[in-house]
């Protein structure tokens, strides 16, 4: 292995929630394409925790779990105002609202089963509510509570804009919340595995996931490739813009992968979203920009999009905030970290590789005065 392999092909252990092989996703069995289709986020959720999909009556009752948990109580939605601005990042905020949800839950520290599918229905039901309150903090707007006649992707975007979303919004966002609910062992899973392997609880393995998913190498993509289709401008303008990041050896957000080779599964989804969405929104030069781009990248280098290149057109067609598209990334990522921490706490071992020494040898102390 050399110095900066990334730890590139390692296994790190089994597992039971989704497998990658060539370019094909499943979800504890399941095509993604099938999930995608024909689920609810809720059941998704479900799937991966349980390893089987609810019945009708199983489905009913996490539902309404889900739901009563959803809820912000006053001094969280006043203590967001201490601390969420213009100038503070939504991921970061996040991050912080999500550690302090532990400082809520009188029993944060407790460990076994049950006391984990608690927290774990705590935290998955609130995190949508939490990224809508900071959004509407950050613009000075009051924070709405969940509807309960609404699902999961309805109430969040309905907490997000305080508006009942289209039956359009909704399948989207239902879509995008499945599609990015688990994928094996990325680098903000395994985050979260490692943290629960020093039997650390479950706020704090969330909490260090969303630190992960934040990097623009991971979950932050999505936001970065809105920035650069708004930097591009035209569809004109793409070709000198691509060649000109290529020659300098810079990379395209959203471009590349370090499992798939033969394409991201995802993407050929989201792709088709963006550009039915982006046409119905009035900016199918946004698909065509994104295409194009894809196109050029894949004949210069071979690399193919991955999830994150066409969310971020699907997401701005929504009208959602650009800097809001990783935290929703977060919100259904949520629902994979648990799961993997469930898994880690079942069969658990502390992670602790190792690292080949190429530092200094045999250096001798010098008093300060000397140096
Ligand atoms: C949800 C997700 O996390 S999906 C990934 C989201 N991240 C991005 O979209 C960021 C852009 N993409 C990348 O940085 C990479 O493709 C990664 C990090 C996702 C995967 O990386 P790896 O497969 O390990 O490739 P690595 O970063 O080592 O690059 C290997 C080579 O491909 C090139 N390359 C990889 N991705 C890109 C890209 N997006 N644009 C241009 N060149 C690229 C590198 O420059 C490097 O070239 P070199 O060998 O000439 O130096
Ligand atoms: O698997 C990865 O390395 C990154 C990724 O696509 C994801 O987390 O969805």
């Amino acid at each position: 292995m050399t110095g900066n392999s990334g730890l590139e092909g390692v296994v790190i252990g089994e597992s039971r929630i989704s497998s990658i092989i060539g370019a094909q996703l499943t979800y504890c069995g399941y095509e993604i394409d099938d999930l995608a289709e024909n689920a609810e986020f809720e059941e998704v959720v479900y799937l991966l925790w349980h390893d089987k999909l609810p019945n009708a009556e199983e489905l009913a009752s996490f539902k309404k779990e889900l739901y009563e948990h959803a809820f912000l109580n006053d001094d969280a939605k006043n203590f967001y105002k201490t601390f969420v601005d213009k100038s503070v990042h939504p991921m970061s905020a996040l991050r912080t609202a999500v550690s302090l949800l532990s400082h809520t839950d009188p029993n944060a520290e407790e460990q076994g089963e049950a006391a984990t599918l608690t927290k774990a229905i705590r935290i998955q039901s609130k995190i949508p509510s939490i990224v809508a309150a900071i959004a509407r903090t950050r613009k000075g707007l009051d924070v709405i509570d969940p509807d309960p006649n609404y699902g999961y992707a309805k109430n969040f975007l309905y907490m997000l804009n305080g508006t009942e979303p289209t039956e359009v919004e909704v399948e989207a966002m239902n879509k995008a919340l499945i599609l990015h609910a688990d994928h094996e062992i990325n680098a903000s899973t395994f985050a979260a595995r490692v943290i629960v392997a020093t039997l650390s609880d479950m706020y704090s393995g969330i909490t260090g996931a969303i630190g992960a998913l934040k990097g623009p190498l991971h979950g932050g993509a999505n936001e970065k490739v809105m920035a650069m289709l708004e930097e591009i401008g035209s569809l004109d303008n793409v070709d000198d813009y691509i060649h000109d990041k290529l020659a300098k050896k810079e990379k395209i957000m959203g471009i590349g992968h370090r499992v798939y080779k033969e394409g991201d599964p995802r993407a050929k989804y989201l792709k088709d979203m963006a550009r039915r969405l982006t046409e119905e929104s009035g900016e199918p030069e946004l698909y065509e920009m994104s295409v194009r781009i894809a196109d050029i990248i894949k004949e210069e280098k071979g690399l193919l999009p991955n999830v994150d290149f066409f969310s971020a057109s699907v997401y701005h067609s929504l009208g959602i905030e650009h800097e809001l598209f990783t935290p929703i990334f977060a919100v259904s990522r949520t629902s994979g970290w648990i799961a993997h921490i469930f898994e880690q706490y079942e069969n658990n071992r502390l992670i602790r590789p190792r690292a080949e020494y190429n530092g200094h040898t045999n250096r001798k102390y010098e008093p300060v005065e000397n140096r």
